[in-house]
């Protein structure tokens, strides 16, 4: 009999890497995001990018920054975490201490709707906005709200 397979991948990495694969749907030119939100049998419960809302088509959305608010994506996009909850088809009760994987550090708002979703942990793989104000107060929040976050690196 052979023995089992030992060179399995770590339930860190594989949810990462769904949260990677949804980024990868991202057509944001600058910053792709991915979440996958994952209970604690190890089942996941969705995943989600950052993409325009339903209706308004990602192709012809003009995906830059202005100075003026009306022309600026920042207005318009829908997080990768806020899609992730949305995107959930079973009970919000369900997803109570739950753990979102996320390729890049939530910002203050998706914070604040993943603790009232009942997420009980952020996993990240990116923080490139470590140190910014918006970065402080999600922190902020995280710590306030018992919402513990910790970093991951995937080995290849
Ligand atoms: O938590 C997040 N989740 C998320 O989906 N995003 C998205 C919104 C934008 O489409 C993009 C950020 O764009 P930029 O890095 O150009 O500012 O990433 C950004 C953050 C945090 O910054
Ligand atoms: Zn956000």
């Amino acid at each position: 009999m052979p023995g089992k397979r030992t060179d399995v991948i770590s339930w860190d990495e594989f949810f990462m890497k769904a949260a990677i694969a949804a980024s990868l749907r991202s057509k944001d030119p600058n910053t792709q995001v991915g979440a996958c939100i994952a209970d604690t049998n190890h089942r996941i419960l969705s995943v989600g990018y950052n993409g325009t809302p339903r209706g308004l088509g990602d192709d012809e959305f003009p995906w830059g920054t202005a100075d003026d608010p009306l022309h600026d994506k920042h207005n318009y996009v829908i997080h990768a975490e806020a899609n992730a909850i949305l995107n959930y088809r079973g009970s919000l009760k369900d997803m109570t201490g739950a753990t979102v994987y996320v390729t890049l550090f939530p910002c203050h708002e998706c914070a604040k709707t993943l603790v009232q979703a009942g997420i009980g942990e952020v996993v990240y793989l990116d923080d490139k906005y470590d140190g910014t104000e918006d970065n402080l107060i999600s922190k902020n929040i995280l710590d306030r709200c018992g919402v513990s976050y910790r970093q991951v690196e995937l080995s290849e």
